[in-house]
């Protein structure tokens, strides 16, 4: 019997726990089963008590305080510990049935996503057929205020390519926290963020005003500790042309939009997982208990 699950990715801060616990709170209005996984030993505050935490197989802190390593190192070795108690995970997950959705709620440090080959062991563990054999989606959240600074924009956006190639599962991209930047920016020219193109250098707001300062640097000539002149230098300029030219060359992403605040965000992002993972064609038809039915009647 397949389970069904999503993975929610992204870097430090960008709303993977409180977007976890919206979809928990919304499965549960819509009497659906969830089974919230903590995958960060970091973790401190939950909105919803995790049906299974790392933190009860190894903690961070207790990893940084006996092995006197740093964060990073700290959070790498919680992996590697967990990549040799698997059980941990089986145990808890085998009995699930298919009317579950599983999510996975990772920690941000963006190596776990890029350099490090943990995540892809971990998801071909939780998806092998005929084991747990989990369909498997992977949600990468970005926060939808990186759009205002262009670099930082496309940076995040090579982070989450970057995620896309290594896992082989079906992955999509979420602008977070879009509540944020309603205001500030008009639908009409958020829409141009949805696909990331190069063209979005070339009218850089951050450029046009160094442009007409007169600010032009070499970022060869300046100095490095002077991350202003570094970041207004003709080579980071390019760089960021290069870095945009080879996301629009593999044509890979595209953002949805999420907004936690409100449940038709949140409601629009659940019928994407479903539709990815082919959760209802597996749904057996429900009966309405007794109760139920007068409700609805009602
Ligand atoms: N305005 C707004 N704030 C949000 C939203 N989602 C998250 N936040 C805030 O952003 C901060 C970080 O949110 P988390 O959900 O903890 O982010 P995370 O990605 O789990 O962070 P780490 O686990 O530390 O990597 C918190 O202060 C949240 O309240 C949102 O949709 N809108
Ligand atoms: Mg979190």
């Amino acid at each position: 019997m397949s389970k069904y699950g999503v993975m929610v990715m992204g870097p430090a801060g960008a709303g993977k726990s409180t977007f976890c616990a919206s979809l928990v709170t919304h499965l549960q209005l819509n009497r659906r089963s969830a089974f919230y996984v903590n995958l960060d030993p970091a973790a401190e505050h939950f909105e919803h008590q995790p049906d299974l935490d790392i933190r009860d197989l190894i903690s961070l802190e207790d990893v940084m305080d006996e092995l006197k390593l740093g964060p990073n190192g700290g959070l790498i070795y919680c992996f590697e510990f967990l990549m040799e108690n698997l059980d941990f995970l089986t145990e808890a997950l085998d009995s699930l049935t298919e009317e579950y959705l599983i999510i996975f709620d990772m920690p941000g440090q963006i190596e776990l996503y890029t350099h490090i080959p943990i995540l892809p062991t971990l998801v071909k563990f939780l998806t092998q057929p005929g084991a747990l054999d989990i369909r498997l989606c992977a949600a990468y959240l970005l926060e939808a205020t990186f759009v205002v600074d262009r670099a930082k924009y496309f940076a995040g956006t090579l982070s989450a390519m970057s995620a896309m190639i290594m896992l082989e599962v079906p992955h999509f991209n979420i602008l977070s926290k879009m509540d944020l930047i309603k205001d500030q920016m008009r639908k009409k020219d958020f829409k141009r963020f949805i696909t990331p193109d190069a063209g979005l250098l070339e009218d850089d707001p951050a450029d046009k005003s160094r442009k007409k300062a007169g600010v032009t640097v070499d970022v060869y000539s300046a100095d490095p500790q002077d991350s202003e002149a570094v970041m207004s230098g003709t080579s980071f300029k390019k760089l960021n042309l290069a870095v945009a030219g080879l996301i629009e060359s593999f044509s890979m992403v595209n953002y949805l939009k999420l907004d936690c605040t409100n449940e038709d965000s949140v409601q629009a992002i659940l019928s994407y997982i479903d539709d990815v993972i082919q959760y209802h064609e597996a749904q057996e038809p429900k009966e309405l208990q007794d109760e139920e039915f007068e409700e609805e009647e009602g």
